[in-house]
């Protein structure tokens, strides 16, 4: 059966790029491609499976409550979300058991990769930092991989009971980063990169580096069309994370 995908956020970077994929995917169907401006009431389940949103984190939230509302699957890459903005999707969702809002912070399989490889390693190392590196067109930062990332690697540090990260900075003007879960973050951003990260692993005498780079926007579609497939699922749920769907 043939899935027929809306797109919110078409005219944008990642949202143009997922239009093109859709009409290339075999199995799928590129239903409304909307933007800023439009009424997103006119996606409704007559003409849509499942709803891609791409746009800011300052719309996103209410993006998908609308569309929850309409009564169709929403798949979401926007950054910005935190436990509360889940919470209202969660409790929107309990008026339309039938669907489901899945979220990925990062749709790329390095990355989603590289973050499964640090939740191992963040128990054996005593330090850990991340580092960040986008376009400078971005808005946000850090970069919701690396709050996420910073997240994952925090709870499995808690899990085996890791001392607290060794750090004597006694002065800092803000250029220790951005602490997130207690993990230090740093962002650079760069005409010339589009999406890398690094995670760096310390012990005394030794270095682990994961690093994950998105050169180009087409490494996020094989996840974005993963999604769409196993959208609505998990009905009347918020799923976050693209290991939901991978073997890992
Ligand atoms: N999960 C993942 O794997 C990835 C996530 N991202 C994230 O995706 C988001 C989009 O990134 P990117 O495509 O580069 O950003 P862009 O700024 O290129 O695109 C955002 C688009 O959304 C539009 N928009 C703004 N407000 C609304 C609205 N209320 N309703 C519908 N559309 C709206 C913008 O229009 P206008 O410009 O006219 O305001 C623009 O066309 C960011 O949060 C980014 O971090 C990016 C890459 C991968
Ligand atoms: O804005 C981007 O480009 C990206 N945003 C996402 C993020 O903030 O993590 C995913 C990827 O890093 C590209």
């Amino acid at each position: 059966m043939t899935i027929r995908v809306s797109v919110v956020g078409a005219k944008g970077r990642m949202g143009a790029t997922v239009v093109g994929a859709v009409q290339s995917a075999p199995d799928m169907e590129l239903a409304l491609a909307l933007d800023a401006g439009d009424d997103l009431t006119q996606i409704t389940p007559a003409n849509t499976d499942v709803v891609v949103e791409f746009t800011v984190p300052a719309v996103s939230l209410s993006n998908v409550l609308t569309l929850v509302g309409q009564g169709v699957n929403v798949v979401v890459g926007t950054t910005g979300w935190t436990d509360e903005k889940l919470a209202q999707v969660g409790e929107a969702l309990a008026a339309h058991p039938d669907n489901s809002v899945f979220i990925a912070p990062n749709f790329a399989i390095s990355t989603v990769l590289a973050e499964h490889f640090a939740a191992q390693a963040a128990r054996y190392f005593e330090s850990v930092e991340i580092v960040e590196m986008h376009h400078p067109n971005k808005v946000d930062a850090p970069s919701g991989t690396a709050i996420h990332t910073a997240h994952v690697i925090a709870a499995a540090r808690k899990e085996a009971s890791m001392p607290p990260i060794p750090d004597n900075t006694q002065t800092d003007g803000g250029s220790r980063g951005q602490v997130v879960d207690g993990i230090h973050v740093h962002a650079v951003r760069l005409r010339g990169l589009n999406a890398h990260e690094e995670v760096l692993f310390g012990n005394a005498g030794e270095q682990l580096v994961l690093r994950a780079d998105s050169f180009d926007r087409s490494s996020f579609m094989p996840g974005v069309l993963l999604a769409v497939r196993h959208a609505g699922e998990n009905p009347g749920k918020v799923t976050v994370g693209l290991d939901a769907y991978l073997e890992l």
